[in-house]
């Protein structure tokens, strides 16, 4: 484990923002924070990065990281941006990668090494103000990169980018991965989210209400259903119940006893076509809108 949350809560006020909550973050895997404006996302990652004490609970970095140093273990990008000053690109990584206790000579090297993977060489002297939004948006993800910390916290890593700059950003998080780094993603892009993450972290009104490894969900939420696509309209027959039609697609459900073999000899008995057959995985989209709705 990297880091390990327990009982945390916190409380602005009147709001709970975060309620009796315990996880562990694995090591050298992608988890994604998901969970609807205002889940506590924001407040938990704040405490995670020691801007914020919890009103009770602790947060406590894995084997061989000592607390005390957390935030050099630790690289965080915010969701609110802002590296708008007058400090040439160069200079202000540098700064960075020293702050997190790089040495001068490691600090160029992985300054430099960023600065070319995305593309960033070109405006490496010139002040990160005159720089585009979304080239400006680079520079403050290479600044949470730039000491290839143990631990990395990335919150809506893509917002501002434009499609080019999404697979570049893509690329370099799966690169990180590969090298051991442990990667949070907080998203409200769902799409986004089940592409990159391994494991999933849903909040809701600043509790956590569903947990664990993406597959493993997806499945358990998927039910038994295919999807079967044919060159015509699938007739209805007694091996199955038709549950959704959009064009050539068809969901199923299999009656009892009913083999896929069984289908697969129908559909070519029918001379239907069939041009593929898999099984149904629900978007984790619809799993999200039903577990918050469930926890509303
Ligand atoms: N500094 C603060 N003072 C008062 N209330 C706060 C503060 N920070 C957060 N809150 C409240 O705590 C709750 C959780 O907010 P938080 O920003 O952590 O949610 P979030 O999941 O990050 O939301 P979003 O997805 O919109 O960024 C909200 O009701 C918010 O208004």
């Amino acid at each position: 484990m990297i880091l390990s949350v327990e009982d945390v809560s916190k409380t602005f006020g009147a709001t709970k923002a975060v309620k009796q909550v315990s996880f562990s973050i694995p090591e050298g895997r992608i988890c994604g924070f998901l969970g609807p404006n205002g889940a506590g996302k924001t407040t938990l990652i704040r405490m995670i990065m020691d801007i914020y004490k919890p009103d009770v609970g602790t947060v406590t970095l894995g084997k061989g990281l000592e607390d005390a140093k957390r935030k050099n273990h630790i690289g965080y990008l915010p969701e609110e941006r802002g590296l708008y000053t007058k400090t040439k690109v160069r200079e202000t990584l540098l700064y960075f990668a020293r702050l997190k206790g790089l040495d001068a000579a490691k600090a160029s090297e992985n300054t430099d090494y960023f600065l070319d993977r995305l593309g960033m060489t070109p405006v490496a002297d010139t002040q990160i103000e005159k720089l585009s939004k979304g080239n400006q948006q680079k520079i403050q993800f290479i600044s949470a990169i730039v000491s290839r910390p143990r631990l990395l916290i990335l919150d809506e890593p893509f917002s501002g980018l434009d499609p080019v700059n999404v697979r570049l950003v893509s690329e370099v998080i799966r690169e990180l991965r590969q090298s051991g780094i442990s990667i949070v993603l907080s998203t409200h892009q769902m799409g986004q989210a089940e592409t990159f993450c391994e494991q999933i972290f849903l909040f809701n009104k600043g509790e956590l209400i569903l947990s664990g490894e993406l597959e493993p969900i997806i499945q358990q939420n998927s039910g038994g259903s295919l999807i079967v696509e044919t060159e015509r309209e699938l007739a209805a027959c007694d091996l199955f119940d038709i549950l959704e039609r959009e064009e050539r697609r068809t969901k199923i459900e299999l009656k009892p006893d009913i083999t896929t073999q069984d289908l697969l000899h129908w559909l070519a008995w029918q001379s239907a076509g069939l041009i593929s057959l898999q099984p149904y995985r629900v978007p984790l989209a619809d799993i999200f809108i039903r577990e918050v709705a469930a926890h509303g």
